[in-house]
């Protein structure tokens, strides 16, 4: 269980962008964090796995507080926390292969594998994640050389490397049409249900929500404004979730789900 409690982030210019933010998350969630641009969700997944140190709180995971966690110790508690990006954050100069085997860095007992001799085991578990994600066939092109929806299928397979407890994605289908958003998500959603990886992602596009969301916080200007679970998120009008979300609140649009079974990616 993931508990936050009165989380503050103050940046050094003096923004606050996170308030006294206090939510618990139950192992194998798939909790969504919608809010305008600028109203913190960056911020709070950073957090959670200190990519961003907050100024005052607690993030108590089974228990610790890995906000006041350092060296080993913060480093064994976030090799468990895989991280997704929007802009995937990939080495694009490399191949998928050494993208996704760098998921398996934070297991490395000694610096073998920074020049790229990782171990026959550590291979077979790229290559299953690989194939999971549906692009083995992809494993020895460099990333650059890769659509947008298969670059992210890679950001995720490297995090699958990880062996994961929970995965941390910062808006994963901004830069992607809508087919592909939800071809992600199902990838995302199969890891929540079938490994009982808790998620935590954050979504603008209300049909995503509903689709994938098992409960829900909004934030704005750093607060919580909003905590639904999924009897919530499916009732809720499109003017709720503008108030919540802001005038820039859409949908992806309808019959969608009839064009996934040709998506490259869907997880049939
Ligand atoms: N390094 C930083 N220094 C100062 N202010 C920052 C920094 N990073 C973010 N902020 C500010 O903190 C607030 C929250 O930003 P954050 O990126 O967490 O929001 P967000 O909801 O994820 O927005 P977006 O969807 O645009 O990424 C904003 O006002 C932002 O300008």
């Amino acid at each position: 269980m993931l508990e936050i409690r009165h989380l503050t982030k103050v940046y050094d210019d003096g923004t606050v962008a996170l308030k006294d933010v206090s939510f618990t998350v139950q192992d194998g969630e798939f909790l969504v964090i919608i809010g305008l641009s600028g109203s913190g969700k960056s911020t709070l997944l950073r957090c959670i796995n200190r990519l961003i140190n907050p100024t005052e709180g607690e993030i108590l995971w089974d228990g610790v507080d890995v906000a006041k966690l350092e060296g080993e110790e913060l480093r064994k508690v976030r090799r468990r926390i895989g991280m997704v990006f929007q802009h995937f954050n990939l080495v694009k100069r490399s191949s998928v292969m050494t993208n996704v085997l760098s998921g398996r860095l934070g297991y490395a007992a000694t610096s073998s594998s920074v020049f790229g001799r990782f171990s026959p085991a550590d291979r077979e578990k790229a290559r299953q994640a690989l194939t999971r994600l549906g692009i083995l066939d992809q494993a020895h092109k460099r990333a650059s050389e890769l659509s947008g929806g298969q670059q992210q299928r890679v950001g995720i397979a490297r995090a699958l490397m990880q062996d994961p407890k929970m995965i941390l994605a910062d808006e994963p289908v901004a830069s992607l049409d809508p087919v592909l958003a939800h071809s992600i998500l199902q990838h995302l959603e199969n890891l929540n249900k079938v490994d009982n990886i808790t998620v935590l992602c954050s979504l603008h596009y209300l049909d995503l929500v509903q689709r994938y969301a098992s409960r829900v916080i909004g934030l704005r200007a750093g607060e919580i404004v909003y905590e639904g679970d999924k009897a919530d998120i499916m009732s809720i009008t499109d003017e709720q979730f503008k108030e919540i979300y802001g005038q820039e609140a859409e949908r992806m649009g309808a019959g969608l789900e009839g064009s996934l079974k040709k998506s490259e990616g869907g997880v049939a």
